[in-house]
C-alpha cells in the first residue's frame, strides 16, 4: 500500500459540495446518525484521505465530515465512500446516490463498507500497520493478522458499523467520532493487559490526528464465533416461558470480574459529599433536559427528583462511595455468550450521547448494574403473554452472581441503586423518543415505578413485590 497520497481530488473545490445534496438526504436515515430530529444544514470536511483514485474502476475515500445542525456545532462522522460508474446489484443497499455536479459528475457514490475490496483494504492496512495520509493503522505487537480473510458487513442495528473478517476478527468503525481517548479502545486494552478473560482483547486499531487532536476511528477484535447476545438469549427463554436466572447469575459474575479488573487496572476515587453533589446535580440536570425534550416524562419529574435527592441526603450525612471506570452502557445486547457458555462484555464506548470526558470519569459500579437491571425489564416487556416475576428473578440472580465474585451485593445499597436506575431510565426515555418512539412505553413504565418507589422497598428477591408490566 502506498504511503503517500498522490491524488488530491478531495481538495478540488466542489468535491464536498457535489456530495452535499446526497449526504443531506442519506445521513439522517442512518441508524447511527446521532442528530436525529434536527435538520442537517450543511457539511464541512474535517479530513479526507484518498485510498483509491476515482479515475479507476473503483474510487475510495475515507472522510471525516462535520454535519452542521445549526445553531448547534455539528457532530463529526466517519465515512468510507466508494465511487463507481455504476453500482452492481449486490451493492444496491449501499447506494448513497448519483452525483450530478462537481468533479464526480456522472458517478455513483456508496457506502464502501459493503464492498469486499475496500473492506479488505482496511484489514490489509491494519495487518501491515500502514500509514495512509493522516490515517494510522496500528496493532498490538504480539498479535498477528492472517492475510486474505473474507469480509462481510454486520447488518444488525448498531450505533456504529462493523465488518467481520472470516469469522476471525470484527472491525468496528466508529461513526460519530470525537477527539480524545476513546474508552472503546482504552478499556478493553486495559482489561486485556490485566488478563481479564471477559473481554475480546483489541488486536489492532485505526487512529487519526487532526489539528493536533487524536481520534480513534476503529477497533479490530477477535470475533467470538457462534456467539449469541444476551438480548437474543433472554427473548428466546421468554418465548419458551422459561426464566433466565442461571444466565443472569453468570452475567452478574462476569460483570463483577470486569469491574474488579478495571478497579485494578485504572485509578479509583472516593466520592464524598462534594463529589456526590456534582453527581446528583448531573442527574437532576439530565432529568430537566429530558422533561423538556419528552413531555410524557413531565408528570413524573417530582417523584424522579426524590430518587436523586435521597442520594444527596445520604451523602450529606457522611456516606461515601468508591468510584472506578465502568462499562458505561451495559445492557443485555452488550453481552455475548460463546457456544461453550462463556460470557464476554463488549462495546465500552459508554452512552454515545454523553461527552467523552464524562464517559471516562470514574463512576460507582452500580451504574452498570442499574443498566443491566433495566435491560431485564426491557426484555420482560417484550414477552407476550407477560411472565409475572421474570425480571425480578433475573435481577435477584444477577445481583447474587455479582456478589459471589465481588463480595458486594448491589441490593445492599438501595438508594444509590434507585438513583442509578432512575438516571438510566431517563436516558432511555430520551434515547427511545429520538431513535425508536415505539419503544418509549418501556422506559416510561419504569419511570412510573421509580417515581413512586421511595428506595426502601423490600429486597428484589420477592417476585410478588413488583410486577414488570405495571
Ligand atoms: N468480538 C465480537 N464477537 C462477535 N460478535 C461481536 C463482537 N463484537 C461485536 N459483535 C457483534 O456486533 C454487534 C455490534 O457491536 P457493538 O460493539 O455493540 O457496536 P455498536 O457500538 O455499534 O452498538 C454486537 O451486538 C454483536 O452482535
Ligand atoms: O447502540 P448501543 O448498543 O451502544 O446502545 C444504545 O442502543 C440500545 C438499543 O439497541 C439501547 O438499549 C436499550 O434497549 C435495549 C433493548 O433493545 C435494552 O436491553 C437496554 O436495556 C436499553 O437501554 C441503549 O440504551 C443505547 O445506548
Amino acid at each position: 500500500m502506498s504511503e503517500a497520497v498522490t491524488r488530491t481530488l478531495t481538495s478540488t473545490p466542489g468535491f464536498l459540495a457535489s456530495l452535499d445534496p446526497l449526504l443531506r438526504e442519506w445521513l439522517p436515515r442512518q441508524r447511527w446518525f446521532a442528530g436525529k430530529g434536527r435538520p442537517v444544514t450543511g457539511f464541512s470536511l474535517v479530513a479526507a484521505t484518498e485510498l483509491l483514485p476515482a479515475d479507476g474502476k473503483l474510487g475510495l475515500y475515507h472522510l471525516l465530515v462535520r454535519a452542521h445542525q445549526s445553531p448547534l456545532p455539528g457532530d463529526c462522522y466517519q465515512f468510507l465512500i466508494g465511487v463507481r460508474e455504476a453500482l452492481p446489484p449486490r451493492l444496491a443497499p449501499a447506494l448513497i446516490g448519483h452525483v450530478d455536479e462537481g468533479p464526480l459528475t456522472g458517478r455513483t457514490v456508496y457506502e464502501a463498507l459493503y464492498d469486499p475490496r475496500p473492506a479488505e483494504l482496511l484489514l490489509e492496512a491494519l495487518r501491515t500497520q500502514a500509514r495512509i495520509g493522516g490515517l494510522r493503522f496500528e496493532r498490538e505487537p504480539d498479535q498477528e493478522i492472517r492475510p486474505g480473510l473474507v469480509p462481510r458487513v454486520v447488518t444488525s442495528e448498531q450505533s456504529n458499523s462493523s465488518i467481520v473478517y472470516g469469522d476471525t476478527f470484527i472491525l468496528k468503525l466508529l461513526r460519530r467520532v470525537v477527539p480524545g481517548v476513546n474508552p472503546d479502545l482504552e478499556l478493553p486494552l486495559a482489561l486485556a493487559h490485566e488478563g481479564c478473560p471477559r473481554v475480546p482483547a483489541p488486536t489492532a486499531w485505526i487512529r487519526a490526528e487532526q489539528a493536533g487532536e487524536p481520534y480513534v476511528l476503529g477497533v479490530l477484535q477477535p470475533f467470538v464465533q457462534g456467539a449469541s447476545d444476551g438480548w437474543e438469549l433472554a427473548l428466546r427463554e421468554l418465548s419458551k416461558g422459561e426464566d433466565f436466572a442461571v444466565e443472569a447469575r453468570a452475567l452478574g459474575r462476569a460483570t463483577a470480574e470486569v469491574h474488579t479488573a478495571l478497579a485494578r487496572a485504572l485509578p479509583t476515587v472516593t466520592l464524598g459529599d462534594a463529589q456526590l453533589e456534582l453527581m446528583v446535580d448531573g442527574m437532576l440536570e439530565r432529568l430537566d433536559a429530558a422533561a423538556e425534550a419528552v413531555p410524557a416524562l413531565r408528570p413524573y419529574a417530582p417523584g424522579l427528583r426524590s430518587a436523586f435527592e435521597a442520594l444527596g441526603t445520604l451523602a450529606a450525612e457522611g456516606r461515601t462511595w468508591t468510584a472506578q471506570r465502568v462499562h458505561g452502557d451495559l445492557h443485555l445486547g452488550q453481552c455475548l455468550r460463546s457456544p461453550a457458555g462463556q460470557w464476554w462484555l463488549i462495546d465500552f464506548e459508554g452512552e454515545p450521547a454523553k461527552p467523552l470526558a464524562e464517559r471516562r470519569m470514574p463512576q460507582p459500579p452500580l451504574r452498570d448494574i442499574a443498566g443491566m437491571l433495566r435491560s431485564f425489564d426491557y426484555a420482560a416487556h417484550s414477552a407476550d403473554p407477560p411472565i409475572p416475576g421474570w425480571a425480578e428473578t433475573c435481577r435477584a440472580a444477577y445481583c447474587a452472581g455479582y456478589a459471589e465474585v465481588s463480595g458486594v451485593d448491589p441490593r445492599t445499597d438501595p438508594v444509590l441503586l434507585r438513583a442509578c436506575e432512575t438516571d438510566k431510565a431517563i436516558y432511555e426515555v430520551v434515547y427511545e423518543a429520538r431513535h425508536r418512539p415505539d419503544w418509549l412505553p418501556v422506559p416510561l413504565s419504569a419511570v412510573r415505578r421509580l417515581a413512586t418507589d421511595d428506595g426502601t422497598a423490600p429486597p428484589l428477591t420477592s417476585p410478588s413485590s413488583r410486577r414488570p408490566h405495571s
